[in-house]
Parts: C-alpha cells; sequence; structure tokens
C-alpha cells in the first residue's frame, strides 16, 4: 500500500492506495504518465468518507464552509493558457495579486512589453489594465456626442461619471520559488504534450514539466496553499500531485480549460462554464469554493461546476475528443460528398438543425489542427489501452486516422489536379497558423501540407498568413517541414509578407487557414464564423451605469471603450485610461517585422480592428491559367469566384454553376 499524504487539514481525508495506482514510469525518470488499471478508487474519491453522490456545488456558497481568503495567485506558465487566464483573472479582481512565471526569460520579458508572445483579439486592453494599471478617468454617463479626457477632473460634472486610478496587479517573472512561496492559489499551467520516446510514446502524455513544476511547487508551497491543474492531464494526475509532498497539507483542484486559441479572451470573459473538480470533503470543498469566489468576481456562480476531481480531468480529455469527433465525422461526409454530388455545407446544415444534433464544429476542411486535439483524443486512447479496453482505444483513434486522411486527400488531390506533377510549377499556401486569429501555428495542417507539396519537386511553394511573423515561420519551416526546406537553404519553400507577392506568377493557390482575409465575400452568418469588419458597428452604448457599477466591475468599462472604439477606430483609448506601454527589448520579433515590412499587421500587440479581404481579382489577374484554387477551409463562394476566371475546388462542395463536375473525378 502506498500512503498518500494528506490532502487537507482533516484527519478523515487521510487515505491510502492500492499500489496498482502508482506511476510505472521507473523511479527517478521525470517523465511520468499515469498507467492505470481497472479498480475501485472510491476510497480516494470518499477521502474515506462515505460517498452519497451528492454534487459538490450546493454547499460551496455555503455560510459554514467558509473558503480560504485568496489574496495572492500564482500562475506557473506563461503560454497560450496562463498568459489570458492569469491577465483576465487579474483584470476581474482587482484586490488579488496575480503572478505569472515561466522558465522561458525571453517570453517573460515580452509579456512585460508592448508586444507579448501571443496575439489574441482583445488581449492587449485586458493585459494593459491589470499588468500596467490605468488612470483616473472621466466620461458622459450616457450617448452624447462628448467625451471628456480630462482624467485630472476630481469632481464629475454633472452627467459625467469618474473613475479612479487603478494600481497594477498582474506581474510575470522568471522567480518561481518567491511567486509560489507568497500564493494562496497556484495555477499550473505549463504544456503537455504527447510523449515522443518510451512507454506510451506517441500517445500518452508526456507529464515531464508538470512534474518538474509540481515537485518545485511542493517544495516551495505554503501549507495549505491550493494547487490547482489547468494544464489538460490524465485522469487521475490529482492523485499522483499528493504524492510529492507527504505529510503536508495542501489540496488539490483539477480546473480544466476550454478556451480556444483566436477567441481566448472572449472565451474566458463569457465562459459558458468553469468546471472545478475537488475532493469530496469538507476542506476539499473549501478549496473548491476558495478558487470558485476568483471567478464570482465576473462569472455567473449557476456556470460554475463542482465535480470529483477525476471526472473534472476526465470531462476535459472528453470534450476535446468529442469536438475533434465531430470535425472527423462531417470529414468523412466530406470524401462521400466529393465522390457523390452531394455538397457537405448542405448536408451541415440540413443535419444541423436539428437541436439535438447542433451546427457548430461542422465545418468540413483539411481537418483540425492545434496543439491539443490530436493529443488529447491520443490521451484518451491511451487510458482506454491502460485500461484493457481495445475496441474503445480503436473507436477513438479513429478519429485522428480520418483526420490525416482528410489532410492527405486535400494534399494529393491538388497534385492530382495538376497533372500528377508540380515539376516547375508555383504553388502558394494561403494559411499558416492552425486556425483564424492567431499566430499559433502548433500541429498546423499547413506544415504537412508544405511538406507534400515541396516533395513534388515544384519550383516555389510560397507561404504566406496574415498574422504569423516571417521569420518566425522561416524558423518553424526549417525545423518541422524539412531543415533544407526553405530556398535560402536550396528548398522550394519562401515566406511572403505580402499576399500578392506571394501569389504571383503561381499555377495555384490553397487556402489551408480560414482567416476571414481569404473570403472573397463577407459572412453572413451560418457555418463559417465569425463575420468580417462590421462597418456599421453593431454594439449597444452601454451607458448610462450606476456609479457603483463602473467602480465594481471592470467589464462595463471594457464594453464602453468596445462602443466608443466602434465609433472612432481610431481611437486607441478613447477613455483615456491607459498608461504608458513597457518597451520592447531589442530582440522583440514583431518590433523587427515592422522594420523590415514597414507598417505591417503581423504578430501580436495589433488588433485586427478592420479585416480587409484579399482582393481575388488582383491575385486572378497574376495567376497562370487555369487559375487553380483549392480552398481547404470552405471560406471561398465558389461561384463568384469562377465568375472571375479561377478553377475552384472546395473540400466537399460542389460548384453550383457547373453541374455535373462530379462522379470519381474528385
Ligand atoms: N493552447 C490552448 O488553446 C489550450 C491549452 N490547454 C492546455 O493548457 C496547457 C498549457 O498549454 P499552452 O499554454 O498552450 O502551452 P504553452 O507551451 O504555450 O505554454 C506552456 C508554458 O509553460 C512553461 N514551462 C514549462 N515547464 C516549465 C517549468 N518547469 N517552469 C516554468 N515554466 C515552465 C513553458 O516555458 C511555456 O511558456 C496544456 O496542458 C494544454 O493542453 C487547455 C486549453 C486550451
Ligand atoms: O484544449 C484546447 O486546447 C482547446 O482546444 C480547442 O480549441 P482550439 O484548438 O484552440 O481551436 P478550435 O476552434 O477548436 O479549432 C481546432 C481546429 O479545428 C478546426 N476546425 C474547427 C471547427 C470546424 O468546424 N472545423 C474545423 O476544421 C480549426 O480550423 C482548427 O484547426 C477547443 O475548441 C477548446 O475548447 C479547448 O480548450
Amino acid at each position: 500500500m502506498i500512503p498518500l499524504s494528506p490532502s487537507g487539514l482533516d484527519a478523515d481525508e487521510f487515505v491510502t492506495l492500492d499500489d496498482s495506482t502508482a506511476p510505472t514510469t521507473p523511479e527517478g525518470s521525470l517523465s511520468f504518465s499515469p498507467q492505470l488499471h481497472p479498480q475501485d478508487v472510491s476510497a480516494y474519491l470518499n477521502g474515506g468518507l462515505q460517498n452519497n453522490g451528492a454534487p459538490l456545488s450546493p454547499d460551496l456558497f455555503d455560510a459554514a464552509a467558509q473558503p480560504p481568503a485568496v489574496r495572492n495567485i500564482c500562475c506557473v506558465g506563461a503560454g497560450f493558457v496562463g498568459g489570458p487566464t492569469a491577465a483576465v483573472i487579474a483584470f476581474h479582481n482587482p484586490h488579488i495579486q496575480v503572478t505569472v512565471v515561466d522558465r522561458d526569460e525571453k517570453r517573460i520579458r515580452r509579456w512585460n512589453s508592448k508586444h507579448p508572445p501571443i496575439y489574441e483579439p482583445g488581449l492587449n486592453d485586458i493585459l494593459r489594465i491589470a499588468r500596467d494599471g490605468s488612470r483616473a478617468c472621466v466620461f458622459a454617463n450616457g450617448p452624447t456626442t462628448y467625451e471628456s479626457t480630462d482624467a485630472a477632473c476630481e469632481a464629475a460634472a454633472p452627467g459625467l461619471t469618474s473613475v479612479g486610478a487603478r494600481q497594477p496587479n498582474l506581474v510575470f517573472t522568471t522567480d518561481l520559488a518567491k511567486c509560489v512561496r507568497e500564493a494562496d492559489v497556484v495555477l499550473i499551467a505549463v504544456n503537455t504534450p504527447t510523449k515522443s520516446r518510451g512507454n506510451g510514446a506517441g500517445s500518452a502524455t508526456d507529464m515531464a514539466a508538470f512534474e518538474a513544476v509540481t515537485a518545485l511547487i511542493a517544495q516551495h508551497a505554503k501549507p495549505g496553499a491550493i494547487i490547482v491543474e489547468k494544464s489538460t492531464v490524465p485522469c487521475r494526475t490529482a492523485q499522483l500531485l499528493a504524492l510529492h509532498r507527504p505529510g503536508v497539507p495542501f489540496q488539490v483542484l483539477s480546473n480544466p480549460e476550454f478556451l480556444a486559441a483566436g477567441t481566448a479572451i472572449n472565451d474566458l470573459l463569457h465562459a459558458d462554464r468553469i468546471l472545478i473538480g475537488s475532493h469530496p470533503t469538507p476542506s476539499g470543498h473549501r478549496a473548491a469554493a476558495a478558487l470558485a469566489s476568483v471567478y464570482a468576481s465576473w462569472i455567473p456562480s449557476s456556470r460554475i461546476i463542482t465535480t470529483n476531481v477525476f471526472s473534472s480531468e476526465l470531462a476535459k480529455l472528453v470534450a476535446n475528443s468529442m469536438l475533434a469527433q465531430r470535425i472527423s465525422s462531417i470529414n468523412s461526409i466530406a470524401a462521400i460528398c466529393d465522390a457523390t454530388g452531394a455538397d457537405v455545407d448542405e448536408v451541415a446544415r440540413a443535419i444541423g438543425a436539428d437541436p439535438r444534433i447542433g451546427s457548430k464544429f461542422l465545418r468540413a476542411g483539411i481537418g483540425f489542427g492545434g496543439s491539443c486535439f490530436k493529443k488529447d483524443v491520443l490521451s484518451l486512447v491511451y487510458l482506454a489501452e491502460t485500461l484493457v479496453l481495445p475496441e474503445v482505444a480503436a473507436y477513438w483513434r479513429g478519429v485522428v486516422d480520418m483526420n490525416e486522411f482528410a489532410r492527405n486527400r486535400f494534399a494529393a488531390r491538388v497534385i492530382k489536379r495538376l497533372n500528377n506533377t508540380l515539376m516547375g510549377k508555383k504553388v502558394a499556401v494561403l494559411g499558416f497558423a492552425f486556425k483564424k486569429d492567431t499566430n499559433d501555428t502548433r500541429e498546423s495542417p499547413a506544415l504537412d501540407i508544405i511538406r507534400t507539396l515541396g516533395e513534388e519537386g515544384p519550383r516555389e511553394v510560397a507561404v504566406f498568413d496574415p498574422l504569423c511573423i516571417p521569420a518566425q515561420m522561416e524558423e518553424e519551416i526549417a525545423r518541422f517541414v524539412e531543415p533544407g526546406a526553405l530556398q535560402r537553404d536550396g528548398g522550394p519553400v519562401a515566406v511572403y509578407a505580402d499576399v500578392y507577392a506571394a501569389c504571383r506568377g503561381a499555377d495555384a493557390v490553397l487556402i489551408t487557414t480560414e482567416f476571414d482575409e481569404f473570403r472573397n465575400a463577407p459572412v453572413t452568418g451560418g457555418q463559417g464564423g465569425a463575420k468580417v469588419a462590421k462597418s456599421g458597428g453593431g454594439l449597444v452604448d452601454p451607458r448610462p451605469f450606476q456609479q457603483h457599477e463602473v467602480e465594481q466591475h471592470e467589464s462595463h468599462l471594457l464594453a464602453l471603450q468596445s462602443f466608443l472604439r466602434q465609433r472612432a477606430p481610431d481611437a486607441e483609448d478613447p477613455l483615456d485610461r491607459f498608461s504608458p506601454m513597457p518597451p520592447c527589448a531589442d530582440d522583440c520579433p514583431v518590433c523587427l517585422a515592422e522594420h523590415v515590412n514597414g507598417t505591417s499587421g503581423h504578430g501580436a500587440g495589433k488588433e485586427l480592428a478592420c479585416k480587409s479581404l484579399v482582393d481575388w481579382q488582383k491575385i486572378s489577374y497574376h495567376m497562370k491559367r487555369p487559375r487553380w484554387v483549392f480552398d481547404g477551409r470552405g471560406v471561398l463562394d465558389m461561384a463568384a469566384m469562377e465568375k472571375i476566371g479561377f478553377c475552384v475546388e472546395i473540400v466537399g462542395r460542389q460548384s453550383r454553376t457547373i453541374v455535373g463536375n462530379i462522379n470519381g473525378q474528385r
């Protein structure tokens, strides 16, 4: 029997576990992935108490179970999740000191500068208020043409509302020990990729970073601190976490993150649910209530779901796997559409109208990319394998296999249409990020497609992305496509900062990311997602406010700021609240890109206030006939493209003007 450390102050919570729950990785290894066996874990979940199966929620805000006050939060991992999540928590909790720590000095330097390391719409405003503090401001508290910018105005005139200055409460640092020592709550948001070697390579989760951080936290955290799994981890990781500090009381919670790249800030500000898994004991409940109180600053308590810790861990894996499964399902149907003449958009619309199915995540194309879907489905596969459930494992593995099929099918179709040879030809690839509105390129389908095209000996594969920085794209192509892939190294791949230069003289243009900029018509709703540049606005004036509303809830000022910006798009700071931004270091890639390319829209720090659509007429003029366009993301209106002379193929879609180009031809 392995003694599990007490995970709280209550004596009745000390539990022991069967040896078979121990990690199987040899002792001393920094990288473990829990290998599980079917068994009854009710002893752990019950904490030695009778499990009555009651949900935790009702007593979360119970006066009898007073949660400890949270005054200091440390978030370990300043990546795509840690940075934005900590920023939003700090933004909505000015009374809490939030520190984000990372071992990557360069990353921390960028978080402390004008150009943070990731691009997310809306991030900049949140960051500037929480990290830099804000000045006092005065504004007309009602619809009017007058907006005062006199921040020094102490006594507000009738009809004017004043808001005081705000102190910074968000810090980015590399000093883990100090930051953890001071924290009441420690969020772990480090990367948990798929293991690339050793036991379970290719499907198990690589817990090296998570485990290393856990060991350090266990060493430095104060007794009673609440440790929170924000990273996506295998089911029952919480149980292993407790092994790190036998005898010292601390609570482990699971609080998985559901934000998506490109909409992270919106997802965090308007989360549809906050999931908190805890040990179902009094101190587990209190820890969950303490974390819930942080979120309750801006999320209605009805959206805070509490479960046992293992359900929470598993729910995260299942959420991503089910979303990925929908994409693979619709992509399998797209292949049938291509072979039969049915249109996948029409099929998606027809089935999506059934509320039991729903219309989201049914956009067919080249499949899902990103750092999480594939790894999380594979983590579920590994879990099923270790639980000796081979049929379950095979079922979920099919989701990943179908995704690869979709990607390969697209590349093969391009090559086939170009007479089965790319020798001497130029192909332009539009979109390098794994999805729109992000500069995240991890597991981007574009990488695989560039590699496949490159192997066909083309004259050039030209790559353009509206958000990624060209120098960073080159670095990633050299690392992930092939060391000699770039033109500067003798290969065919070239990166462009200008879409028209990328497409000039091309035999074919491929769309590999669903950026709205690549559309040939603004979106009018339906399957496609976001709308392009709302010219006439659409936001409603949130005024008038009660004085206490603006004092207590930053979200009101954020809404007013967005509304005012809509009226005057060039006004970066319409409420005149922002403090000066900290400067960038000499090696800031955004500053360097701006220096090389003039004022560009590349990279973090620049809001896409007004996206402009690519001028396809202009592209057509400089392309080689028959002007092939292959849309792997279903963003183009095929008929309109054909009208201006393109030969268009879109995954799973049929031309509505040229009927008959079907039956095995694709
Ligand atoms: N990217 C996304 O959209 C989402 C990711 N997740 C999950 O959140 C977790 C984090 O993901 P990302 O933020 O995308 O990863 P990331 O790779 O962008 O960031 C992780 C950060 O952790 C830091 N780190 C690693 N080891 C460290 C150590 N020993 N000490 C200090 N810092 C350390 C890294 O330097 C890096 O900056 C993963 O488990 C992921 O599955 C969950 C929801 C959304
Ligand atoms: O755990 C995570 O990392 C996150 O993974 C996904 O978010 P993300 O991968 O950032 O982005 P999605 O919008 O889910 O898109 C993933 C991929 O699927 C593709 N996709 C999406 C939707 C669709 O209908 N079709 C489709 O091919 C996108 O182009 C993209 O390549 C989930 O949506 C988040 O809830 C989750 O928190």
